[in-house]
């Protein structure tokens, strides 16, 4: 499978996301990624709501939101009527994270488990059957624009044996300080999925961008 790309807002241009949207449809980008904070899990908020609910019609490639917010089961029905089709919960927020899988995909949306730089990936062991994307965060979450995080590698290596052991139809998606060498790096670890903020955004040509990390 070739590896899927998904661009995170959080690095666009606030003032004109419209442009950098339409840029992302134009591109060979897979996934739209948003980046949901609440200055509770995280030290940093990012946008709700009503950014999600403006740009949903705009957005033409499914919508993936990485939550960093406590309390997500309030939210869920709300994240699928806002348009979201991937839905990724932080392990370290969920006190009852089996049931918060069902509910997503209850409600019709692919369920991601996001893990730490600090979590292990064999918590995941009697969920992985269940989930449709482990988000490997390679910086601390909250900030874009970090440097990556080498041990992410190894923790890729060990889902993607969890993986196979369960027979699980898990994508491995990762998530910050991607570049075309560390996204190199990761893909020949097993990632299937990057996410990348500043790296497009901070570009010259965010367009040419992605292509380059589309054909890594
Ligand atoms: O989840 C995030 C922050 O919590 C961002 O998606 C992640 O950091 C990507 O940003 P960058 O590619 O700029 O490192």
């Amino acid at each position: 499978m070739a590896t899927l790309i998904a661009p995170s807002l959080l690095a666009a241009n606030f003032a004109n996301l419209q442009k950098d949207i339409e840029m992302i449809n134009r591109s060979e980008a897979d996934w739209f990624h948003l980046d949901i904070m609440d200055g509770v899990f995280v030290p940093n908020i990012s946008f709700g709501f009503s950014v999600i609910d403006s740009i949903q019609s705009l957005c033409k490639k499914p919508m993936d939101a990485h939550l960093m917010i406590i309390h997500a089961d309030n939210y869920i029905e709300r994240f699928k009527n806002a348009g979201i089709n991937r839905l990724t919960v932080h392990y370290e927020a969920c006190t009852h994270l089996h049931r918060t899988i069902q509910q997503i995909q209850h409600e019709g949306m692919k369920a991601g488990v996001a893990l730490n730089p600090h979590t292990p990936v064999f918590l995941l062991q009697d969920v992985i059957k269940e989930l449709d994307t482990v988000l490997i965060m390679s910086v601390n979450p909250g900030f874009g624009g970090q440097t990556f995080i080498e041990q992410s590698c190894e923790k890729i290596s060990e889902l993607k044996e969890l993986i196979l052991k369960k027979q699980a139809p898990t994508l491995i998606e990762v998530d910050g300080g991607v570049n075309l060498e560390t996204g190199a790096k990761l893909i020949a670890y097993g990632a299937d999925v990057l996410v990348a903020g500043q790296f497009v955004f901070g570009s010259e040509s965010p367009e040419e961008t992605i292509y380059q990390l589309k054909h890594l």
